[in-house]
């Protein structure tokens, strides 16, 4: 039996760090993970340009605590409106390095989002041409869909279509939860690759209603059948660079996911790699976790591998059930939990 695991220093390519308050306390949690992350645009307002986005990479700087070293890399909100000029211009000046596609209402802070890919047309174009990633909340959001199957319809009416007709874009498909999903990245070229988070991989859609309703195991997109989450788990450590990780950290206060109207998003950054250590643990596959949590990232981003090391090592720990910092009460994932790997300190 393993007990220990040293890995190169991994990056986590989708969180969301909020602003004011709630980033400051979130951000350390990240920024003691991970060397670099790559931040979502869904603030209120949406970070729809270069001037923004510079903003608010300073304002998240300035919550890394003393000491960690960490990047966060910034991305572009699309809406109609998108300016394909500022984007490139935002891409050439190290200021973006991707920009997001949310279809408009599709899940938390993407009511600016986009009504129909055919308006950003002229920026996925220049996207493609300059090499500029598009990340892709993948689920129509026709009401009549079943929530359930909104991300395998998105694949059939949007998706395909996209890699069909633009197959020099380099898109990533975001928080992937299906085994279409997991068959359609498999499929296609090597300009599409996916993200994968630690709750796709623990939970299937009866986490939900454990006993009850349980606002903190719901996220968008929603957990689904455990075929699904089997194919997940395959897909990740399949050693296929097309998969890699992507947390989707989505911290919301403990009193609007407790809600009649409860916010999706599960905050899984302050134990995120224990998470997936013990996923890869279960399947055997702990050698894969390296190249999903550290190599295959920033080869599909064409960015440098992070210098430096970490060491995961066999030792229980029990998650805390709330975490209440910088004035903020957050539930992380696994609360109440044990997780049987710790990062060495
Ligand atoms: N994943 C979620 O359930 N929520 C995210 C938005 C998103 O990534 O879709 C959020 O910003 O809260
Ligand atoms: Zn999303
Ligand atoms: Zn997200």
């Amino acid at each position: 039996m393993t007990d220990q695991i040293t890995i190169r220093r991994p990056d986590d390519w989708h969180v969301h760090l909020r602003d004011g308050d709630i980033m400051r306390a979130v951000v350390p949690y990240t920024a003691a993970q991970f060397a670099r992350a790559i931040v979502m645009p869904n603030l209120s307002p949406p970070v729809t340009t270069s001037a923004m986005a510079a903003d608010y990479r300073v304002r998240i700087l300035a919550a890394v605590p003393e000491g960690l070293d960490f990047t966060p890399l910034m991305t572009c909100y699309l809406t109609d409106a998108a300016d394909a000029d500022d984007i490139a211009a935002g891409f050439a000046q190290g200021i973006f390095t991707a920009a997001k596609l949310y279809p408009a209402n599709a899940t938390t802070g993407s009511a600016h989002g986009v009504t129909d890919v055919t308006k950003i047309m002229p920026a996925l174009e220049k996207m493609a041409s300059i090499g500029m990633p598009l990340l892709i909340h993948g689920e129509v959001t026709d009401s009549e869909v079943d929530i359930f199957d909104r991300e395998a319809v998105f694949i059939d009416r949007i998706l395909s279509g996209l890699v069909r007709d633009l197959p020099e874009l380099k898109i990533v498909f975001e928080h992937i939860t299906t085994e279409d999903a997991v068959q359609f990245v498999d499929s296609a070229g090597t300009n599409v690759a996916a993200t994968i988070t630690p709750q796709h991989l623990h939970i299937n859609r009866n986490a939900i209603f454990a006993g009850g309703i349980r606002p903190h195991a719901y996220c968008l997109p929603v957990a689904k059948r455990e075929k699904h989450r089997l194919a997940l788990r395959k897909a990740a450590i399949s050693g296929s660079v097309k998969y890699f990780l992507g947390t989707d950290s989505a911290p919301h206060e403990i009193h609007a996911k407790e809600s009649a109207c409860g916010c999706a998003g599960i905050f899984n950054a302050p134990y995120a790699m224990e998470s997936y250590a013990a996923v890869f643990d279960e399947e055997g596959a702990l050698d894969k976790l390296d190249g999903f949590a550290s190599l295959h990232g920033p080869q599909f981003y064409g960015l440098p591998l992070n210098k430096g090391t970490i060491t995961l090592e066999r030792k229980a720990i029990t998650v805390p059930e709330k975490l209440k910092t910088g004035g903020a009460s957050l539930v992380p994932f696994h609360g109440g939990d044990q997780l049987v790997w710790q990062i060495a300190k």
